[in-house]
């Protein structure tokens, strides 16, 4: 069942035939395979017992237990975790070989850049799939998610439905946590794309040496046949090619590239491009979309797309939900909400508002960062928001199991006491935009930033709803 990926049975009959693959014991069931896999909080192999008291009738693992059972087959391997995607891919008769498979990696613009593939080649006639932090999706079925980038299982088991489904093409997102967790081994790509890299997840990569090196092993695992996309005005994209097996490509919009583009002109309802020699209005606003825009339109030429077409319908697409989603209220203050949760992100999007604003026009901030995540981004992202902007108001985003208050005091240490009379720390998010909204005069802009599309605030394990975009409805009315 592991096919080529080595590996060595221990016991029982190799021809064994399996219900089902899990890497978790709590969902094994009579006639299942469990892997497993050593993971940040647990080590999958304390629970063999448990998967097999729940009818496991195989095991794999890098460490054989102390018993051994009668009956039960035991399969030894070095990496169990690169195991479970090859054991996945065989077990599913290699969905992603059957399909155009496109993932993207980059720090910002995975979500805008697989959703955008994904409308544009169901707009061309495709049956098509997506895997994507808002929601994967098989055509125009949606199927919830809670992860960006599934575990290797479920991501076999909805390509395999996608190939049953007569998909010809899948789109996904490559987070660094399932690369290096190796979610994705075993798969095969036909376009990886890189889009940016720059400060997030350091707490679980360590360093921003290893978080490059979590997306460099996308590329690295390429085969010769497929095409490495990389955005060449970000100076790593060099290293993602880097002994990399498979053709090389290039966009830009400033740098020498295969596919260039060119801004022209920015507006609060899209931007004007020229690329390959054709100027195009597209829906998606801030000079960053113009890079996602430009990777999809690379993306697609490189599977053999027609270049007009491609511009055509691209030029029809809206922006992913929650991704400068905006509405100007009746005395016209314009509330935008969007999912930057990285300082980058925050930076980009509050300078294409100052870019858009008419000068004068107030920019009133509402930010939070999540807890369990990166530290060092909050002061950063508090820093950025002050000096971007005339107002702004320091909250939560999903605590999850932190205290509020004191994910709100790592941010402050980036307010500097010059800027204290134009920071305002308000716990409850919800108040926070209440109160910016109540504040808010004609023409002031506000920006509701990290939680874009969420439609619940996570605290200590709980998901309550919550959604910015209905708030900001209900408080401009
Ligand atoms: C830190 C992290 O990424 N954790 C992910 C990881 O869990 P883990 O390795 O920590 O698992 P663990 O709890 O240590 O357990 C180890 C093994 O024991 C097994 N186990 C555990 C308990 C038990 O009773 N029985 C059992 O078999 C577990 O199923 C697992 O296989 O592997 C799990 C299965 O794939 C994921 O669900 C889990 O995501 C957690 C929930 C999570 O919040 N992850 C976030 C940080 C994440 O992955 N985010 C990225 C996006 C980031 C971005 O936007 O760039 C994503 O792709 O979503
Ligand atoms: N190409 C880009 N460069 C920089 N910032 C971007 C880019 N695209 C989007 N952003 C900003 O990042 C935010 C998140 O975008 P998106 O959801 O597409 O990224 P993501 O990489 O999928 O994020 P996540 O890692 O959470 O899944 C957007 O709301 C926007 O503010
Ligand atoms: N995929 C990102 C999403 C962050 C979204 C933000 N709202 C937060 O909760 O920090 C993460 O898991 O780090
Ligand atoms: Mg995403």
């Amino acid at each position: 069942m592991l096919g080529e990926y080595p590996h060595e049975i221990i016991k029982g009959d190799s021809n064994l035939q399996v219900n089902n693959l899990h890497i978790d014991s709590r969902q094994v069931k009579d006639g299942d395979l469990f892997i497993a896999v050593k993971g940040s909080e647990a080590d999958g192999h304390n629970y063999i017992e448990a998967a097999l008291q729940n009818g496991a009738v195989a095991v794999v693992c890098e460490t054989l237990p102390a018993t051994l059972h009668e009956g039960i087959v035991y399969i030894q391997a070095a990496n169990t975790a690169k195991a479970a995607g090859h054991l996945a891919s065989n077990f599913y008769d290699n969905p992603s070989s059957k399909l155009k498979l496109v993932a993207i990696t980059g720090t910002n613009g995975k979500t805008t850049t697989v959703m955008l593939m994904h409308q544009l080649f169901r707009k061309m006639g495709y049956n098509a799939g997506v895997l994507s932090t808002i929601e994967n999706k098989i055509n125009e079925e949606v199927i919830p998610t809670k992860l960006t980038t599934p575990d290797a299982i479920t991501i076999n088991r909805l390509m395999a439905e996608m190939v049953e489904r007569k998909c010809t093409h899948c789109f996904m997102e490559a987070s660094s946590h399932a690369i290096v967790q190796e979610r994705i081994a075993g798969l095969a790509f036909d376009v990886a794309l890189f889009s940016n890299i720059s400060h997030d997840h350091l707490d679980y990569h360590g360093t921003f040496k290893d978080y490059i090196n979590a997306k460099k092993q996308l590329f690295d695992q390429l085969s010769p046949s497929a095409h490495a996309l990389v955005n060449a005005d970000d100076r790593r994209s060099s290293v993602m090619l880097q002994n990399c097996k498979a053709k090389h490509h290039t966009f830009a919009l400033k740098s020498m590239a295969d596919f260039k583009g060119k801004l022209i002109a920015n507006t609060f309802e899209g931007l004007l491009m020229e690329i390959d020699s054709k100027e195009v209005w597209f829906r998606l606003i801030g000079d960053f979309n113009a890079y996602n825009l430009l990777g999809v339109y690379a993306a697609a030429i490189l599977l053999g797309e027609p270049s007009d077409d491609v511009l055509t319908v691209l030029s029809e697409i809206k922006p992913a939900p929650g991704r400068f989603d905006q509405i100007v209220s009746p005395n016209q203050v314009r509330g935008i909400v969007d999912y930057a949760h990285t300082p980058d992100a925050l930076e980009n999007v509050l300078s294409t508002i100052q870019g858009l604003r008419v000068p004068g026009e107030r920019i009133i901030t509402i930010v939070g960062c999540g807890g369990n995540r990166d530290k060092t981004k909050r002061p950063v992202m508090a820093k950025t928001a002050a000096n971007m902007s005339d107002l702004v108001f320091i909250t939560s985003d999903n605590p999850r199991f932190e205290k509020p208050d004191d994910i709100i005091d790592d941010m402050m240490e980036g307010i500097s006491p010059a800027d204290t009379r134009r920071v305002m720390k308000i716990t409850d998010r919800k108040e926070a935009i209440k109160m910016a909204c109540t504040m808010a005069q004609p023409n002031d802009i506000i920006l509701i930033a990290g939680k874009g599309h969420e439609t619940y605030q996570e605290v200590e394990g709980v998901r309550h709803p919550f959604d910015d975009r209905a708030l900001l409805k209900e408080f401009l009315a």
